[in-house]
């Protein structure tokens, strides 16, 4: 048994290390909300709440996670064991619609207590348990510019960090988006995988063309090419066109994916914790993808450190992750704030071992980058006068 001993949600702005260019948004900096619980023995637990470019990807925006969390879900916690994470979360269900971001953040949190309470890994507390300890890590290049998106898959290469690429189009008309992904599969050769997303800014016209002359330049997979509620339009492009299709703004949790299976309409299934509605939701996204023979991916919202390893320690429990895993949102951003760095090693990102998350936050860095934070911004610089 345990009661919820306090609750904090907060804002971070981080800035991005270049212009983030995505069809809908560039960005240039990500907020993540932050939440932080701790039980009547003082355990706490933290969870992340991010999308992408407020609400030009989806229908929750950073400020309306925060109110969501302080305003309808703390005080159902307040009112349940939250030592028994499904059950609370079931009773936030019945409480609050929607707000799947909000509730991955909560959930994250309530899962990070638990395990510490238990003394096991959150990946030991979803489905049959963790399977694997290193995902492969996918980067997206996004800079806008081809030469400069060679220049930075050639370093990553270089590096050991990534060997696949997700290359974001849609913004451009459909031949010279062509152009730019055979430029950078010519440059990249069989060193790389490269992939795209067109974030649903083609109508089919569009994608029949696009994903065709994608698969002649060597493009391996095309994500969510159309808009995501097309579900007979997707299933179409799924059996006519030879370059796999992958599902990602349709899914939104076990319903949605099998809606998604039963229509044929993706081959593949980008997983994500937030837009699943949480960590549990996207394992059983996942058991769905399995069972009907959709490979798997490991997908991101760009989030920072905590909702990253949220994330890994689900991705770890999926016995065939035929895709691999983007999971490289820390490293768009100018710092992780988190208290030690992130195990991103050999084209991947180890999964920590510790209880809960295995991580913690970086109490001077998360003050700095608060969006209602107090203190100056930056330190006063001694002249030695
Ligand atoms: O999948 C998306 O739409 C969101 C995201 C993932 C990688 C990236 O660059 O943006
Ligand atoms: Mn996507």
């Amino acid at each position: 048994m345990a009661m919820l001993g306090s609750a904090d949600t907060f804002i971070v702005d981080v800035p991005t290390i270049r212009p983030h260019v995505l069809a809908m948004a560039t960005m240039h900096s990500q907020a993540m909300v932050i939440v932080r619980l701790t039980d009547g023995e003082g355990i706490e637990g933290v969870g992340e709440g991010t999308t992408i470019g407020g609400l030009s990807y989806g229908e929750e925006s950073p400020e309306s996670i925060k109110s969501a969390i302080d305003t309808y879900i703390v005080p159902v916690l307040e009112t349940c064991d939250i030592a028994r994470v499904g059950a609370t979360m079931a009773k936030v269900a019945r409480c609050v619609r929607g707000n799947h971001f909000a509730k991955c953040a909560v959930e994250t949190a309530l899962l990070d207590m638990a395990g510490k309470r238990l003394g096991i890994p959150v990946s030991e507390l979803i489905g049959r348990g963790r399977v694997r300890d290193t995902l492969p890590v996918a980067w997206t290049l996004a800079s806008g510019d081809t030469v400069r998106d060679i220049a930075e898959g050639e370093k990553m290469l270089d590096l050991a960090r990534h060997r696949i690429f997700k290359l974001k189009i849609g913004k451009r008309d459909v031949r010279d988006d062509v152009a730019h992904v055979g430029a950078i599969c010519k440059a990249l050769g069989s060193r790389a995988s490269v992939r795209v997303d067109v974030n649903q800014n083609w109508s089919e016209a569009q994608a029949k063309l696009g994903m065709a002359m994608l698969h002649d330049v060597g493009c391996d997979l095309v994500e969510q090419p159309i808009a995501g509620d097309d579900l007979a339009a997707m299933a179409r492009l799924t059996t006519a066109q030879a370059a796999p299709l992958m599902a990602d703004e349709a899914l939104h949790g076990p319903r949605s994916a099998l809606r998604i299976a039963s229509a044929g309409a993706a081959g593949v299934f980008a997983l994500k914790i937030a837009q699943s509605g949480g960590l549990f939701a996207a394992a059983e996204v996942a058991a769905i993808g399995t069972a009907a023979g959709i490979g798997l991916y490991g997908g991101t919202m760009l989030e920072g450190g905590v909702g990253t390893i949220a994330s890994a320690h689900v991705f770890a429990t999926v016995p065939e992750l035929a895709w691999g895993t983007e999971l490289f949102g820390p490293l768009l951003q100018v710092e992780e704030i988190l208290s030690q760095p992130l195990g991103y090693a050999d084209f991947s990102l180890a999964v920590p071992t510790g209880p809960g998350l295995g991580i913690a936050l970086d109490d001077d860095k998360v003050a700095f980058f608060r969006r209602d934070r107090t203190a100056p911004l930056f330190h006063a610089v001694s002249t030695g006068a």
